[in-house]
């Protein structure tokens, strides 16, 4: 439990004294409470700092216009830039030490509308609101002795936020997958749908993928090579596609919308709404996403926000990372043809 406690935490989050409420936070405060515990890298996203730029289509096949309006799931294939990439701020992370495998899309249609998801390889997230985020950064802070979290800080952080019991017990279990290819990706937060006939729904998706799900060894995760996921899924894209089926999860009348520590569990009414066919890949610097902000609240008309207080939340934090690094300038890619292999010569 704690190897899994001490592994979901390793990608870096801090705090900062005084802050008493998720209102006096903001997103300035985020990301210097990231930088504090996962280090400055200027020119990064300051969290998913390590990422791979994806292009490919979106094949709507008609069936989600019964949830939502949105020009997206009306049947035709639209086209999609992605990111991959793993959690933290550090872009010479190693793959396989890091608990988040994500995936980022934009899907724009021909009338305008757009489309920003930013989803992890997990159905539910450590906290619920961005005062825990900053206080789960102060708890997984490396010690400068041990360069890991302080026990007794963590453990003080574990009872003082019981909900993250979820998040430990459901990797602790998990399959962590070998490949960016069969990982399912989930939207974690509720989402607002609304259809043509005005009826308003509580809706989660995920991408659930074609290629058949392979774990990593958890007991040997060290071992393997720094970029061996992002090595893995270049050539495995150079041999041919790979695709997701975009399952839209409805809200049954118990579950729970503003947390989403919380994972909606039992049989729900599920729509498959298309497939996303992934065709090629390409580092950051001669891809299309490095200068993107995949801010989850860029939603088309008939996707709205829910009451999940994470979400605004993100997207304060997103733009301040975002403005940040184009402050900066860019740094090199940090996969592909990348950083560490750069450094190595
Ligand atoms: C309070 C909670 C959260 C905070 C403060 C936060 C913070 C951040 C920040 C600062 C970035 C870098 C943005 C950029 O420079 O473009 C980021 C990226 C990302 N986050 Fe979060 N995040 C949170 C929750 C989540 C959740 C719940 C998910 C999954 C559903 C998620 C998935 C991602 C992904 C996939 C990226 C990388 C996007 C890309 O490739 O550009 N985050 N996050």
């Amino acid at each position: 439990m704690i190897g899994a406690t001490v592994l979901l935490l390793a990608g870096g989050f801090a705090w900062s004294a005084g802050w008493v409420g998720a209102e006096r936070i903001s997103g300035g405060d985020v990301v210097a409470a990231l930088d504090d515990s996962g280090g400055e890298h200027p020119g990064y996203r300051r969290a998913h700092a390590k990422g791979i730029c994806f292009t490919g289509v979106f094949e709507a096949n008609g069936a989600g216009a019964e949830l939502s309006v949105a020009q997206v799931f009306q049947r035709a294939a639209y086209p999609v830039i992605g990111r991959f990439s793993i959690g933290g701020g550090n872009p010479l992370a190693v793959d396989g030490r890091n608990v988040f495998h994500s995936m980022a899309l934009v899907i724009r249609t021909e009338n305008g509308q757009e489309w920003r998801l930013a989803m992890d390889h997990t159905p539910i997230f450590p906290v619920a609101d961005v005062a825990s985020f900053v206080a789960l950064q102060r708890a997984t802070k490396p010690d400068p002795r041990t360069g890991k979290p302080d026990p007794e800080v963590m453990k003080a952080f574990l009872a003082d936020h019981p909900e993250v019991r979820a998040f430990q017990d459901y990797m602790a279990q998990a399959v962590l997958p070998n490949s960016f290819a069969n990982a399912t990706y989930y939207s974690i937060n509720t989402f607002r749908f609304t259809n043509a006939g005005g009826t308003a729904r509580p809706v989660r998706w995920q991408f659930v993928p074609d290629t058949p799900l392979a774990g990593l060894d958890k007991q040997h995760l060290d071992e393997l090579p720094r970029d061996y996921l992002f090595d893995e899924v270049t050539a495995r894209t150079a041999d041919g596609p790979s695709r997701w089926h975009l399952q839209l999860v409805v809200a049954n009348p118990s579950d729970v919308t503003d947390k989403g520590t919380v994972a909606w569990t039992g049989p729900h009414r599920t729509i498959d709404a298309g497939t996303l066919v992934m065709t090629a890949v390409r580092p950051e610097e001669t891809g299309t996403c490095r200068d993107l902000n995949f801010d989850p609240t860029i939603l088309p008309p008939g996707i709205d926000l829910s009451d999940d207080p994470l979400l605004a939340a993100r997207s304060k934090a997103y733009s301040t990372s975002f403005t940040d690094r184009a402050t900066e300038g860019a740094g090199p890619s940090a996969a592909g043809e990348n950083l560490a292999r750069r450094q190595a010569r």
